[in-house]
Parts: structure tokens; C-alpha cells; sequence
């Protein structure tokens, strides 16, 4: 496991963002590699695709197309609700990068023909057997990652289910779609990005190991870190 720590939540966000874009390229090295990237919701990583939209003009070593974009959770509201993870991250990263819509795998939208549960099976049905290069996580100050909250249903890692239905999330809004603990596990890199003072116990119990938090069971098969800012890496 490896902790980097920035001096706040804008030099976060253009850390991971850097080192995002490095990984990317480092993979892509291969030409016939396409990049399975599982994106998370939630207000730091909003400023993280940020980062990346503005340095796109400076940087172009990624090719996005070649770059496959999941999400680790969705709350279960209408398409346009502004809401939405996969809306929210898209608004940010389409406004400069060029993405292929074919590699683009929001979660479904409430609404739609299927219910919760159905569309949490027809998202694991698009999933399939693909596991990501680089999974992203924010964590929420009760340890949650994803839509996976701690003393909940939702937090069931002994499960044969790569992608759940959540109802009665402890944070608004109640429904969602959340990938499980054992899907996250099978992803090559886990990356945790987490600002604010409110998060640091969380933080240093999950990075203690703490397997009560949702936090504290994710890891990557080859590497694991946690992006802090100092706010968040106080009680470590
Ligand atoms: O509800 C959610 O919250 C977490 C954390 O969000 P933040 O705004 O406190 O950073 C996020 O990781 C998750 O994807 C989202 O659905």
C-alpha cells in the first residue's frame, strides 16, 4: 500500500490527475491495449476530472479512446437528474476530452424499463468478465466507498454479485447501484482519493486495516494508495 500526501485539495486533485494520465500512457505503451478505468462520483474526484479536462491541451499522451470508462456507483435517479455521477463526470471530462461513446458505460438511470435490481444485473451483464486496470474510490467520513456503506446490506463481501442493488443508503438518494467489495478486489490498482478534515478518522482506520469500513477491505491486486490531502492524512 502506498499513501501520498498533497498540501490541500487542489494539489489532490492535480496529483491524482498527473499521476492518472502517467499510468494511462504507461499502459497504452502497448498499442493494442485498451485501458479499463472504473471512475467514482463524489466532490474531490469532480475537481480531479477537472484537472484533466483543463490539462488536456497540454498533454496528450492518453489516448482516451483507447480508454474504457465504467463508474463504481450511481445513484438510482432520473438520466438528466443532476444527481448522477456518470452526468456530473461527464459534463467535466467531455467539455475538452474525446471520448468514444462506445467505451462509455454509465450506470442505468432510474426510469428506464428495468428496475433497481434488474439494472444492477444488467449492468454486471455489460461488465461481464472485465476487470479494471485502475479503479477509483472516493470515501465518504462513515468509510463508505462506492455506494458500499459500513453496518449495511450493501457491505457483503462474501458475495458471488459483482454489481448490487442499494436501497436505503444511509446518504441520499436511498436507491443506488454500487459494484461490490470482490469486483473492486479483483482490479489491478485501487486508487483512494480523499480531502477534508471530516474524513481522517476514516482514513487512517482504513489505511490501519480497520475491515469494519468498507474503506479498510478494498485493495488492488498489485497496488493500492491512498491519496490524502493533509486535511484528511491529519489523524494518521
Ligand atoms: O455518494 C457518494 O459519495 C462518495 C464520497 O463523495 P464525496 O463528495 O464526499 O467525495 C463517492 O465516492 C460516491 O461515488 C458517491 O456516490
Amino acid at each position: 500500500m502506498t499513501v501520498v500526501t498533497s498540501g490541500d485539495a487542489d494539489e489532490l486533485a492535480a496529483t491524482v490527475a498527473h499521476q492518472l494520465r502517467r499510468s494511462i500512457s504507461q499502459l497504452q505503451a502497448d498499442p493494442d491495449r485498451v485501458v479499463q478505468l472504473c471512475l467514482t462520483g463524489g466532490r474531490i474526484a469532480n475537481r480531479m476530472y477537472r484537472q484533466l479536462a483543463d490539462g488536456q491541451g497540454d498533454d496528450n499522451t492518453v489516448d482516451w479512446k483507447r480508454v474504457e470508462f465504467w463508474w463504481g456507483d450511481e445513484r438510482f435517479v432520473a438520466t438528466e437528474s443532476p444527481d448522477r455521477n456518470a452526468g456530473q463526470t461527464l459534463a467535466l471530462l467531455a467539455a475538452t476530452i474525446p471520448l468514444d461513446p462506445a467505451r462509455v458505460h454509465p450506470m442505468p438511470a432510474e426510469g428506464g424499463q428495468a428496475d433497481l435490481n434488474q439494472a444492477a444485473m444488467q449492468y454486471a451483464a455489460e461488465l461481464g468478465d472485465i476487470r479494471f486496470d485502475i479503479c477509483l474510490l472516493g470515501m465518504g467520513p462513515d468509510g463508505h466507498v462506492a455506494s458500499i456503506f459500513p453496518d449495511h446490506p450493501s457491505f457483503e463481501q462474501d458475495t458471488s454479485f459483482t454489481v448490487v442493488g442499494v436501497t436505503d443508503s444511509p446518504k441520499p438518494p436511498p436507491e443506488r447501484i454500487s459494484l461490490t467489495i470482490p469486483v473492486i478486489n479483483q482490479s489491478a490498482e485501487v486508487w483512494l482519493i480523499v480531502a477534508g478534515a471530516e474524513k481522517a478518522d476514516a482514513a487512517a482506520r482504513a489505511i490501519d486495516g480497520d475491515e469494519n469500513l468498507p474503506a479498510g477491505a478494498v485493495h488492488g491486486r498489485l497496488r493500492t494508495v491512498w491519496f490524502l490531502d493533509e486535511d484528511a492524512a491529519a489523524d494518521r
